[in-house]
């Protein structure tokens, strides 16, 4: 039994959903369920946190995204299945309205509020997807509600796995063979809305694949496959067919194909499989196993808009505890530490973060007695990945490539299967597609 994500990126229009169907119908047709783990559709979270935010335009943005749910079934789906489908759209947007004029009154959204009405992008979705998969006579159903139950860290919240397994099990009590569900969101114990992060039903279907004790799980999205890098920006970027778990984690933590960052933790320690699949074009990546002494290079990941924080003085050299005072600060502030480094002479701690919170911990430091200066500069973090790295030969070859640039510091990921370069903004996109083309000389 499979479990197929259906990714936002290929819920644009009716033609799309004609091919979604066909390919939820070949792999239905090879065995007796399938759990289907939809995204919302394309733009649409986008729309919701833009409610959220323009709370004037909350009412209008609503209009547009029940709107386009109901334009796409009234194209897709007739007769009784239609006007199913058509109550339960309405029934949930009445629901989404209620809460869009009260935000509007009150002019404030709690994250709580957010993830309540982030929740309703999956939860047409399903229905929609669902209702034109019955209208192409396929046993399909929908289940609109979330199944992982998680804490109350709203926007990031932490699924709970033990808690989660029964309500997972309650899709395969489903008298259907196909049960379409949301992905990305979650519920806790007191019933209350949660996300699990951006990307998040990737994330859904590999932990719903390990929750439920299955081998296979397809991301099936716009691109046939994780790529050697973004095709949008590096034309020459080819498929990758296999990574190894470390290197597909190393990939997603770095952003590759906009994943959610915990998507392959789930596998570690089972006979999961995830293939990222295209619905438009013939290629898939096949994730499994472990690195294999053929793999060589994988794959090039940027991350732009980070800003470098140089933290320097010669008081802190040998004391003990400065390192730590330093990040005492970036909690106090709430700033996730992107990467961290100090050279052995101890004068200097790097901090690498998102340049939006840059200032809140720059102020911070700045506090701090025995600091001298805190330097801050636009910086961008190059990896590639690929167990070969673990080779002098193949590691050579990207430090003689990368000694052409500006490089602040450079650090290995999981079990040396990646090489993180930190570099000066302006420099990011140069180095990133000179050792993309290293990648493809040695991709296998
Ligand atoms: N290494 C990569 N391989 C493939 N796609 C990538 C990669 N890095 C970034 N992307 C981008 O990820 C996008 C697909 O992600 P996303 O829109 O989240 O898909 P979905 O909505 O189907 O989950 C592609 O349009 C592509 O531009
Ligand atoms: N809709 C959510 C969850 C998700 O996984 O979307 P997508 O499959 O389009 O990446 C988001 O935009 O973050």
């Amino acid at each position: 039994m499979p479990i197929l994500k259906i990714g936002g990126s290929i819920q644009k229009d009716e033609k799309d959903y004609e091919l979604i169907a066909e390919r939820i119908e070949k792999y239905s047709s090879k065995t007796d369920k399938v759990i289907v783990v939809t995204s919302a559709l394309k733009g649409v979270t986008n729309s919701l946190i833009e409610a959220t935010e323009n709370r004037d335009k909350a009412v209008d943005l609503i209009t547009e995204i029940y709107d386009r749910h109901v334009k796409l079934l009234s194209k897709l789906v007739e007769g009784p299945e239609f006007e199913n489908a058509f109550k339960s759209l309405s029934k949930l947007a009445d629901e989404l309205f209620r809460i869009a004029w009260s935000i509007k009154v009150l002019d404030e959204t709690s994250t709580r509020v957010r993830d309540y009405i982030l929740s309703f992008g999956e939860r047409m979705a399903s229905v929609t997807l669902a209702s034109v998969l019955k209208s192409k006579r396929m046993n399909a159903q929908a289940y609109p509600e979330p199944v992982l139950v998680t804490d109350d860290s709203f926007g990031e919240a932490n699924v709970i796995e033990d808690l989660s397994i029964n309500e997972a099990r309650k899709l395969l009590e489903i008298d259907s063979k196909i049960v379409v569900s949301p992905g990305f969101i979650g519920k806790t114990v007191m019933d209350r809305y949660t996300t699990v992060g951006r990307g998040g039903s990737d994330y859904t279907a590999t932990l719903l694949g390990k929750l439920l004790g299955l081998s296979e799980v397809r991301l099936i999205t716009e691109v046939p496959g994780i790529m050697t890098a973004d095709p949008r920006k590096f034309p020459g970027a080819k498929t990758i067919t296999r990574l190894s778990l470390e290197e597909a984690m190393e990939l997603a933590q770095m952003g590759a194909k906009r994943l959610h960052p915990r998507t392959f933790e789930p596998m570690f320690n089972n006979d999961l499989k995830v293939y990222i699949e295209g619905l438009y074009d013939e290629g898939y990546t096949l994730v499994e196993g472990t690195c294999d002494s053929s793999d060589k290079l994988k794959g090039i990941a940027i991350l732009e808009d980070l800003k470098l924080i140089s933290v320097e003085s010669t008081k802190i050299v040998g004391k003990i505890g400065s390192a730590a005072r330093v990040m005492e600060k970036a909690r106090e502030a709430g700033v996730n530490i992107v990467s961290l480094s100090q050279p052995a002479s101890e004068t200097t701690i790097h901090l690498l973060v998102d340049a939006r919170s840059s200032n809140t911990l720059t102020s911070r430091l700045e506090e701090l007695k025995d600091v001298n200066t805190v330097n801050v500069q636009d910086a961008s973090a190059v990896s590639v990945v690929g167990c070969g790295l673990r080779k002098k030969e193949l590691f050579k070859e990207i430090l003689r490539e990368a000694s052409s640039f500006d490089i602040t510091s450079v650090s290995r990921g999981l079990s040396n299967v990646s090489a993180t370069f930190i570099v000066k903004r302006d420099e990011g996109f140069n180095l990133a597609k000179d050792l993309h083309e290293v990648v493809i000389r040695w991709t296998n």
